[in-house]
C-alpha cells in the first residue's frame, strides 16, 4: 500500500500506470507549477543523479519520474496530485518520515542515490515569517558508496567507496570506508589488473572522471554507458564525476588541504601521479555528498599489489573463499569456517586478511607467532576472547563521532569499550609475541576519555539529543542551578493542591496541566463561588471551572523556560563531549586495529587448537610439503574421523634434469566424485591460509611463498558474455600460461573436456607440457585422460597421483586416498552402469572402449625443441 495514501495534507489520488502524465518536469512551463514545485525541480536539478525525497510535513514526498522509480522499486502505490492550475497532476509517491531510513537503505541496495531535502522550519514558523514556503533543503546525499547509518551497513565487511583514473593501461584506484575511515591508493597497468582488485574490494561504488556532458550520473549494476571503458566489471555503480578534482593539480592540494601537509611525501603516493588523482578525487565526492558531516579519513595510505598473494577473481571464486560457488552462501566459504572473531571489526578485518594474503616472509611469521602462543596458553586466549566480546565497534563508532552524528547511546558504547582497555592490556602483557606486546600498553588518554563520558552521561541515555535526561548532576553548575530552581518549580506545583483545598475548604480542587493553557486549578462549576479572589478564570468546561493564579503562571513560564533552557544546556555539554571523542578519532583508530588483529588471531588459534591444525614453516624456497592435509571446510562438514587426510610434495626440483626427490606438476587421475577436486581445493585453501599466517589443516608442512595462486575449476557457461564454456576454459588457461610463474601454484581440474575428445587430450597435453618445462610452476593437473600419465616417463619433473578406489563387484568404494600411480582406467563406464544407464548402453559402451584402446595408442615424445 501507498503511504502517499496516508497522507493528511496532499490528497494524492491513485495513478495507473497508462495515466502517467508530467513525470518529465523538463517538458513543462516552470513558470506554471506552483511554488513547491518550483523548488523541487530547482533542487532536483542541482542532483540530478539521486532520487530526490522532498518532506512534505510527515512525509518525505517524491514527484515526477523520481515518484515513477520508487514506486515500482519499494513496491507503493504512485498517486499524483496537482501541480499547478494549469499543469494539472503530476506524479507523486512518499514514505513516512519516521520510516525514510528503511526505505532508503532499499533503494540505496538496488544502487540508487538519494538526495534528503528536509524542513527546517516548521509551517508555522515561516508563516510567522511571512512566507507561506517552508524552508527546505538537502541535509543528506546518500550514494551505495557513502552510506553510513549502522542499518544500511553490514557490521562484518567494510562498505568501500573507490575512485579510478584511467590513462591508456595504466590506472591509478584509490578506496575508502567512511565508516571506518581507511584510506588507500595504488597505481598499476593493465586493466585487467584493476578488474581484480575492484573484485577484492567489491565497492557499491566507483567514481571515475568523465569528459562529457553525461556528468553526475550515477550507472547502477549492470547499465552500459559507452563512456566506460568495456573491459571494465559492470556489477558495481559507477557515479560519473567532472573531471577538474581528478586533475593532478587540484588532487594534490585537496591531499594536502585534508591531512593538513605542506608536501605529499610522507605519504609515499608522489611517484604515483595516478594514485594522486584517484584519491583527490574520492575527497572532493566526499565533501560533495557529505554536506554537513564531513568525513574524517585517516591519512592515506599507498600500496602496492606486489605485497600481496595475487589471487584472482575467478580463483577466489573457485576455491570459495568467501562464499560459496553453488549458492553464493557464506556458509561453506573458508571465510565462514576460519571466522571465530569476538567483534564486528576483528570480522571485517579477517575479511581484509582472507583476501589479501601475504608475501613476506615476517610478517606472516609474526602472525605465527602469535597464534602460537595463544595455542599453547588456553586460559589467555579466552580470557582475551571473553574480553573481546565486551568491546564493541569503536572503529565504526569513532567515525560517527568525528562526523557528528553519534548520539549518546554511541558515546556510552565507547566509554564502556575504552574502560576495559586497562583490563585487556593487563591480559596481553601475560604474552610476548608481537600482536600482543602491541596491546601492552593501551593509551592512557582514552581510559580517561571513557570515564569522562560516564562522568557525563547518565547510564542509559535516550537516543534523542535535544530533550534533555542525558547529562548527570554534578557536571556542570549552571545545569544544576537551573534543576534545583527547576526542582523546587515542580514541588510547589506539586503541593499547590494540598495548600489550595486548605485554604479554599473545597475538597474536589485539582491542578491539572494541558498543552493549550498549560497549569490550570479545577473546580466543579457548584463550588465556583467559593474561589478566592486571586484566582483567575481560563476555560468553562460543562461541569469545570479552570483557573490560575498568578504565582501558579509565573512557576509555569520559569519551569517551561528552564526546561528549554535545561535542554539547550544538555544538549551543549553533550556536543562538546562528542567533540573531545572526535579529537581522538587517530588515537581511537589505532587501537581499534589492534584490537581487531588480535581478535582474529585469537578465533584463528581457537580453530587451530580446536580442530588440530599445525604451525607451517614458511620458507623462502618454491617447496610445498604437507604431511596429511585436510580441506578445512569440507572436513567440517563430515562427520569427525570422516575425512581422508592426504600429503602433498612439490617444487623441489633445482633443475630440470636433475633427478628430482618432488616434482613441479602433478597429474592426477581417479573416477569421478573420487575426491580430486577436492584435493586441489584444499591445497590451494591450504596456502592461502599459511600466507595470512594461520595455522593449517595438516599434521606438519613446509611451505614456500607463493606469488599466485591459480585456480581452473570446472567452468559453467559465462552466459551474460555469451561465451560457451570451453571459451570460458580457454581464455583461463591462456591467462595462467601467460602470468604463471615459478613461484606460483596452478590448480587444474580437467583441461581440455569441453571439446572434442582428441582435441582436448592435445590442449591438455600441450598446457601440461609447457607448464613443466617452460613455466615450472607448482601444478596439480586433474584429469581424465589416462593418456597424460605417459608425460612422467617423459619429463623428470612430472609425477602421476591417483586418487583410489575400491571395486568390488557391484559397486566402487571411493577411499579418497592420493597415492602415486596413475589411475589405469576411469570407472566412467562403470559410474554410468551405478546411475541406471541400461545394459546394453553398457555392454556397448565397454566394446567400443576396447575398439578405441586397441587403435590409439599414443607415442608423443618430447618437444622437438626439447630433444
Ligand atoms: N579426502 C576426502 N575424505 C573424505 N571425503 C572426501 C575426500 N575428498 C572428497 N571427498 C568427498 O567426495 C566428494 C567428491 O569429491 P570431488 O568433487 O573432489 O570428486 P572429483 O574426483 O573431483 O569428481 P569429478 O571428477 O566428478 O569432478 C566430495 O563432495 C567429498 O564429500
Amino acid at each position: 500500500m501507498s503511504m502517499s495514501e496516508n497522507t493528511p495534507d496532499l490528497t494524492g489520488i491513485r495513478t495507473s500506470q497508462s495515466q502517467i502524465r508530467n513525470a518529465d518536469y523538463r517538458l513543462l512551463d516552470r513558470t506554471k507549477l506552483s511554488p513547491m514545485y518550483q523548488h523541487y525541480v530547482e533542487v532536483k536539478e542541482q542532483y540530478p543523479h539521486a532520487l530526490l525525497l522532498y518532506r512534505c510535513g510527515d512525509f518525505f514526498e517524491t514527484f515526477f519520474q523520481d515518484a515513477i522509480t520508487i514506486a515500482r522499486e519499494l513496491e507503493l502505490v504512485l498517486t499524483s496530485k496537482e501541480g499547478g492550475k494549469e499543469v494539472g497532476r503530476v506524479p507523486m509517491t512518499g514514505v513516512p518520515h519516521h520510516a525514510v531510513d528503511r526505505y532508503c537503505a532499499m533503494l540505496v541496495e538496488k544502487g540508487y542515490a538519494i538526495a534528503l531535502c528536509d524542513q527546517m522550519e516548521t509551517a508555522a514558523e515561516s508563516a510567522a515569517l511571512g512566507s507561506n514556503l517552508v524552508r527546505r533543503e538537502v541535509v543528506r546525499v546518500l550514494t551505495p558508496g557513502t552510506i553510513q547509518e549502522e542499518e544500511m551497513l553490514q557490521s562484518r565487511r567494510n562498505n568501500f567507496l573507490a575512485a579510478i583514473v584511467l590513462v591508456g593501461e595504466n590506472w591509478g584506484l584509490a578506496y575508502t570506508d567512511i565508516s571506518t575511515g581507511e584510506f588507500l591508493t595504488t597505481q598499476s597497468t593493465d586493466l585487467e589488473v584493476l578488474t581484480q582488485e575492484l573484485m577484492r574490494l567489491q565497492p557499491p561504488e566507483i567514481l571515475i572522471p568523465i569528459a562529457a556532458p553525461d556528468l553526475n550520473r550515477l550507472l547502477r549494476p549492470g547499465e552500459t554507458s559507452d563512456l566506460l571503458p568495456t573491459n571494465l566489471p559492470n556489477c558495481f555503480c559507477y557515479a560519473m564525476r567532472p573531471l577538474a578534482p581528478f586533475t593532478l593539480p587540484e588532487a594534490k592540494q585537496r591531499l594536502m588541504d585534508t591531512f593538513k601537509m605542506r608536501s605529499l611525501e610522507s605519504l609515499g603516493c608522489t611517484p604515483f601521479p595516478l594514485a594522486v588523482r584517484a584519491a583527490g578525487g574520492l575527497l572532493e565526492y566526499l565533501e560533495a555528498t557529505q554536506k554537513g558531516n564531513p568525513v574524517t579519513l585517516q591519512p592515506l595510505r599507498t600500496y602496492s599489489l606486489g605485497d600481496y598473494l595475487v589471487l584472482d577473481h575467478q580463483s577466489r571464486r573457485n576455491l570459495e573463499i568467501t562464499q560459496t560457488v553453488r549458492d553464493n552462501h557464506f556458509q561453506g566459504s573458508l571465510l565462514w569456517a576460519l571466522d571465530k572473531t569476538c567483534t564486528a571489526m576483528g570480522g571485517r578485518a579477517l575479511r581484509r586478511w582472507v583476501l589479501q594474503p601475504l608475501l613476506d616472509l615476517h610478517s606472516i611469521t609474526k602472525r605465527q607467532d602469535t597464534i602460537q602462543e595463544l595455542v599453547e596458553h588456553t586460559f589467555l586466549r579466552q580470557d582475551l576472547q571473553q574480553l573481546l566480546k565486551q568491546i564493541y565497534d569503536i572503529e565504526r563508532l569513532t567515525g560517527k563521532a568525528a562526523s557528528g552524528r553519534a548520539n549518546a547511546r554511541d558515546l556510552v558504547a565507547l566509554a564502556d569499550s575504552f574502560l576495559k582497555l586497562p583490563e585487556l592490556a593487563n591480559i596481553a602483557s601475560q604474552g610476548k609475541s608481537p600482536f600482543l606486546k602491541i596491546l601492552h600498553h593501551v593509551p592512557a588518554e582514552l581510559e580517561a576519555l571513557g570515564q569522562k563520558i560516564v562522568a557525563h552521561l547518565v547510564e542509559h541515555p535516550p537516543q534523542h539529543l535535544k530533550e534533555g535526561g542525558l547529562i548527570r548532576s554534578g557536571i556542570d553548575p549552571q545545569l544544576d542551578e537551573l534543576r534545583a530552581s527547576a526542582a523546587e518549580d515542580h514541588q510547589w506545583i506539586a503541593n499547590l493542591e494540598v495548600i489550595e483545598r486548605d485554604r479554599t475548604g473545597i475538597a474536589n480542587l485539582k491542578v491539572g496541566f494541558n498543552k493549550t493553557f498549560g497549569y490550570y486549578i479545577s473546580i466543579s462549576r457548584l463550588k465556583a463561588d467559593q474561589v478566592p479572589g486571586d484566582y483567575i478564570r481560563k476555560q468553562t468546561l460543562t461541569n469545570e471551572e479552570r483557573y490560575i493564579t498568578p504565582e501558579l503562571k509565573e512557576r509555569e513560564v520559569r519551569i517551561l523556560t528552564a526546561q528549554d533552557d535545561l535542554n539547550r544546556i544538555e544538549h551543549e555539554i553533550f556536543l562538546e563531549l562528542r567533540a573531545t571523542v572526535a579529537a581522538h578519532t587517530e588515537q581511537i583508530r589505532t587501537i581499534a586495529r589492534s584490537i581487531s588483529a588480535i581478535d582474529v588471531l585469537c578465533g584463528l588459534s581457537e580453530i587451530a587448537a580446536t580442530q588440530g591444525y599445525c604451525r607451517p614453516q614458511m620458507v623462502p624456497s618454491r617447496e610445498i610439503h604437507i604431511t596429511d592435509g585436510r580441506h578445512p571446510v569440507v572436513e567440517k562438514a563430515l562427520l569427525a574421523g570422516f575425512f581422508v587426510p592426504n600429503s602433498t610434495q612439490l617444487g623441489q626440483a633445482e633443475h630440470i634434469t636433475a633427478t628430482v626427490e618432488h616434482p613441479d606438476l602433478i597429474i592426477l587421475t581417479g573416477p569421478n566424485a573420487s575426491g580430486k577436486s577436492c584435493y586441489l581445493r584444499q591445497l590451494g585453501l591450504i596456502q592461502i591460509m599459511a600466507q595470512i599466517g594461520s595455522f593449517i589443516p595438516a599434521t606438519a608442512a613446509t611451505l614456500g611463498i607463493c606469488d599466485r595462486i591459480f585456480t581452473r575449476v570446472g567452468a559453467v557457461d559465462d552466459l551474460a558474455t555469451g561465451q560457451s564454456t570451453f571459451m570460458v576454459e580457454m581464455n583461463e588457461t591462456a591467462n595462467i600460461l601467460n602470468h604463471a610463474t615459478p613461484n606460483s601454484l596452478v590448480l587444474l581440474d580437467e583441461i581440455g573436456r569441453g571439446t572434442a575428445t582428441f582435441d582436448g587430450l592435445s590442449i591438455a597435453w600441450a598446457v601440461a607440457e609447457y607448464l613443466a618445462t617452460e613455466i615450472r610452476s607448482r601444478t596439480i593437473f586433474a584429469t581424465h585422460y589416462h593418456e597424460l600419465n605417459e608425460l612422467a616417463s617423459i619429463l623428470p619433473n612430472v609425477a602421476n597421483y591417483q586418487v583410489t578406489v575400491k571395486e568390488l563387484p557391484d559397486q566402487i568404494i571411493f577411499l579418497h586416498q592420493v597415492q602415486p600411480g596413475g589411475a589405469s582406467k576411469s570407472y566412467g563406464i562403470e559410474a554410468g552402469r551405478l546411475a541406471g544407464l541400461p545394459p546394453t548402453v553398457i555392454s556397448r559402451a565397454r566394446q567400443v572402449m576396447s575398439q578405441i584402446e586397441e587403435h590409439s595408442k599414443i607415442a608423443i615424445g618430447l618437444r622437438e625443441s626439447m630433444l
